[in-house]
């Protein structure tokens, strides 16, 4: 089982959100404290509490600013944001006492505004002053993000499609269009869509922090929920301002891709050069299947089973070696037995034996092909008998 982490962003996202979400979930509290104190950054309050938002139970997350004389808290011309470039937010981070994941994502996290941003106002990216996102709210948010993605560390994460809002909004830069630009660019390739709601639903720091966690924007996959999380947003929309996370197990299921392509034109031999080549790059099996094509022309299908790493990989020496001119890919689920390699003191010396266990039970074993061979026409004897023996052997002293 793979622990998941799904967030549903129907009425879009932000920091506080994500961290009040995350929250929601019954995390330790005071050790997420602690570890935020790690970062030396001073004058604010956390406030941690339960509220409803039309009548749903959601955690709310609000940093309080102290008194803006504070050291860390230098006012600009413009209004009571910090202006602290990338560079400054990475020795912030860095400087902490935080574990090294948690200082590396949200790094990566900062960098993604800070990419925005350069893009947005045509800058470099260490030129890129941060206003808002500068303010030590911002960097709660998102080390706060990386601190509680660390403590829950799901498997995978995953989140619907983004939930935008319309309309404008008033930031440093002045009123500017909802999404706001730096949000829009860092949803570049996400899937996005507006429901005409007029409002801020997803801010740059919470478009920041989704795109990099999320390793995929898809529909609720086939999950087993066990937590249902929801983080109050701090405004009121026609809709609740609510992000909802679930906290699910997910069956280890293996995706694996395979490839097709029927040819009818080509040598057997090629086909005995092809196969353990494709099997020594990473192909998990390799198989033929006869076919009859168009114009009457009797042929073969090739299939090829790999992982999606491999693809690309086994797609080029499937064109370089053979005749074909196109390739089918489709995903496929595979469910597996678990199974260990266990060493067999048999009469032969050592041999190995597979076994393979459904859930937990021991169902089926055997020896090693290859190692039953070796003996076989070492001691002159038959395959069969090998096995068959062998497979006492382990039956009596193993299992
Ligand atoms: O300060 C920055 S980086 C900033 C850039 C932009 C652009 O789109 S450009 C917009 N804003 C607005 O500031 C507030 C706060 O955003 P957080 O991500 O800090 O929550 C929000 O309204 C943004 O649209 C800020
Ligand atoms: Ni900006």
């Amino acid at each position: 089982m793979e622990n998941i982490l799904y967030f549903d962003i129907n009425s879009g996202i932000s920091g506080d959100m994500t961290i009040a979400s995350l929250l929601d979930l019954g995390v330790d509290q005071d050790k997420f404290l602690e570890e935020l104190k790690k970062l030396k950054l001073n004058g604010y309050q956390l406030e941690i509490s339960k509220v409803k938002k039309n009548g749903i139970t959601a955690t709310d997350f609000k940093v309080i600013l102290e008194d803006d004389s504070h050291p860390d808290y230098k006012h600009s011309h413009s209004s009571d944001h910090l202006h602290r470039n990338f560079n400054d937010i990475k020795d912030l981070i860095n400087q902490s006492g935080l574990g090294q994941k948690v200082k590396d994502l949200s790094i990566k996290i900062f960098e993604k505004v800070a990419e925005a941003e350069a893009k947005v106002h045509n800058k470099d990216i260490n030129q890129v002053h941060f206003h808002e996102v500068g303010a030590v709210d911002s960097i709660i948010d998102i080390v706060g993000a990386a601190i509680l993605i660390e403590m829950l560390s799901p498997d995978h994460i995953y989140a619907s499609a983004v939930s935008l809002g319309t309309g404008f909004v008033e930031a440093a830069h002045g009123r500017i269009p909802v999404p706001a630009p730096a949000t829009i660019e860092i949803l570049k390739n996400i899937p996005v869509y507006s429901t005409g709601v007029r409002g801020e639903l997803v801010t740059p720091t919470g478009a920041a922090i989704i795109t990099t966690l999320a390793e995929k924007f898809i529909e609720l996959p086939e999950l087993e929920i066990e937590k249902i999380a929801y983080g109050a947003g701090k405004k009121d929309f026609e809709i609740t301002n609510l992000l909802r996370v679930y906290q699910a197990k997910k069956k280890n299921k293996k995706s694996l891709v395979i490839l097709e392509t029927n040819i009818d034109d080509m040598s057997g031999e090629i086909y005995s050069y092809l196969f353990p080549k494709l099997l020594k790059s990473g192909a998990k099996d390799v198989y033929l299947t006869n076919i009859m094509m168009k114009k009457n022309r009797p042929g073969q299908k090739l299939s090829v089973l790999t992982a999606e790493k491999k693809r690309k990989e086994l797609e080029e020496i499937i064109y370089r070696e053979t005749t074909t001119l196109g390739i089918r890919r489709r995903e496929v689920e595979r469910s597996c037995l678990q199974r260990k390699h266990i060493d067999l003191d048999s009469k032969f010396g050592k041999v190995t034996i597979k076994a393979a266990y459904y859930e937990g039970e021991l169902i089926k074993y055997s020896p090693e092909y290859e190692e039953c061979r070796v003996i076989a026409e070492k001691e002159g004897l038959s395959l069969k008998y090998v096995f068959d023996l062998l497979k006492k052997e382990a039956a009596e002293k193993i299992f």
